[in-house]
């Protein structure tokens, strides 16, 4: 038997229509947005519920230290990506991270893509002016085009249909990778081992040798290698589009409440976490465990009210706080944060996003990251919960599975001359597949110094 909404609940869906939404494009055609969010809400959910459930279940654990989240994907998806062999690579690359991380943390690792709905960003700016034109700036392939024409940069409301149906072709491939045997235990094993026989990755060996004779003492054991075939696998983005999420919102046949079905995980941004905010209203009114961006003017009072409007119940695993505080701020800055929300006592998860608080801009004008910069946030923010004996819950990372060349730096030594050489990302820099393993070997290098 299905269990029916509260009218109530349904009407307070809409709230956020009368609140400020930042970040949100200006449609040119009302009527036509209109029918596109008509027909969007009409068509199946992308997520079932009961998975959000079991996420938020796992997410809890990460607080409590007894998982570790690994979040991972484009900064900014697009629909002409969406092919066989970038999500597949995107895939094995976390899955390789999480293998690595799993021996290193000696825990479960959840598995979560910035993937199947990351179509979405907010801009510093609405506008971009080049040779003395100036247009809307580019908000992600759900909204307008990346091309600099008039047309181009128009927001298009037919896009909303374009990444629903992107995102489903995407979850079901990514579906199929993880539970048709291509992300087993074993096979995860022999993609790390090929990635270990550049030489530049010397440094990795001993643990990489550890993680090879734990699996094979496994083996030995008889360990049923046919259990480890599939991995579970969620779909998180920004919930920044409201006209993407209210008609994806779908209520839970089983207990009446509102799940929004675009992604297992939606978080809130930065520049979109406005107490009064329409945002904030929107996902106090989900069920989704969420995440929320806190970035370096974040304060604990800051921190408390958030959790006062978005998890009143103190539900463990509702709230992922995502710190993005910058490497040379971080232990400065964390500290306190922690300290006050540590001591409200209601449960949250702390992960670290090391990439949003250290963009640069290269001498040849690059948006680019340094990849040292990256590691010392992430060691900062292990510094900063063991000091202060709270739990490091996970990472949240812009990558790709590719060889691009965004983020300077690494083991293979990209300098800025060699940004230009494969720079694909339409916003922001993304480690690529050597860099995001490497960055996983450090992880472990760091678990054990504490
Ligand atoms: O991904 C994050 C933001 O969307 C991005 O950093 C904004 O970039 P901008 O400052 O170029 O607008
Ligand atoms: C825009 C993003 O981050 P932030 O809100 O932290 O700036 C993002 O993660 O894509």
């Amino acid at each position: 038997m299905s269990v029916e909404a509260d009218p109530r609940v349904l009407e307070g869906l809409d709230a956020w229509r009368a609140l400020p939404a930042v970040q949100q494009p200006a449609w040119p055609d009302a009527g036509r947005l209109a029918q596109v969010t008509g027909r969007l809400a009409s068509l199946p959910p992308l997520v079932f519920a009961g998975e959000a459930d079991d996420l938020r279940a796992r997410l809890a654990a990460a607080g409590r230290g007894e998982a570790f989240l690994l979040q991972g994907g484009d900064c900014a998806e697009t629909f002409a990506e969406a092919t066989g062999d970038r999500i597949r690579h995107k895939i094995m690359t976390i899955l390789q991270m999480a293998v690595v991380l799993t021996y290193g943390a000696s825990l479960p690792v959840i598995k979560m893509g910035r993937m199947a709905g990351q179509y979405a960003k907010p801009r510093s700016a609405d506008t971009e002016t080049r040779d003395g034109v100036t247009l809307p700036a580019f908000r992600g392939d759900i909204i307008n085009g990346y091309d600099f024409t008039a047309q181009a940069r128009t927001p298009d409301p037919q896009r909303l249909l374009e990444a629903y149906h992107t995102s489903a072709a995407t979850l079901n491939l990514v579906r199929a990778f993880t539970t048709g045997g291509f992300a087993s235990l074993q096979r995860v094993h022999e993609w790390n081992r090929g990635f270990m026989q550049n030489p530049a990755y010397s440094r990795y060996e001993e643990i990489a040798a550890e993680i090879d004779r734990a699996i094979r003492f496994m083996a030995a054991c008889g360990a049923d290698f046919d259990a480890l075939r599939t991995v579970d696998f969620f779909a998180s983005h920004e919930g920044l589009l409201l006209d993407y999420e209210r008609p994806l919102t779908r209520i839970d046949s089983r207990t009446g409440r509102p799940y929004d079905c675009s992604g297992h995980f939606l978080w809130i941004g930065e520049r979109t976490r406005q107490l009064d905010g329409a945002h904030v209203d929107y996902f106090s009114r989900v069920h989704n465990p969420l995440g929320i961006k806190l970035g370096p003017t974040a304060t604990g009072d800051d921190a408390l009210a958030l959790m006062d409007r978005l998890n009143p119940t103190a539900e463990p695993g509702r709230i992922t706080f995502i710190t993005r505080m910058g490497a040379g701020r971080v232990r400065d800055l964390l500290p306190s944060l922690v300290e006050k929300v540590a001591a409200d006592g209601r449960p949250v998860t702390w992960v670290c996003d090391p990439m949003h608080g250290n963009g640069i801009t290269s001498a040849s004008g690059y948006k680019t990251r340094r990849f040292s910069d990256v590691m010392d946030e992430v060691a900062g923010f292990f510094e900063v919960h063991r000091a202060l004996g709270t739990v490091p819950g996970g990472l949240h990372i812009e990558l790709t599975g590719d060889d691009v060349t965004e983020v300077l730096g690494g083991s293979e030594e990209i300098d800025e001359e060699g940004l230009a050489r494969r720079y694909e990302t339409l916003v922001d820099p993304r480690l690529n597949h050597q860099q995001s393993l490497e960055m996983a070997f450090q992880v472990v290098e760091l678990l054990r110094q504490h």
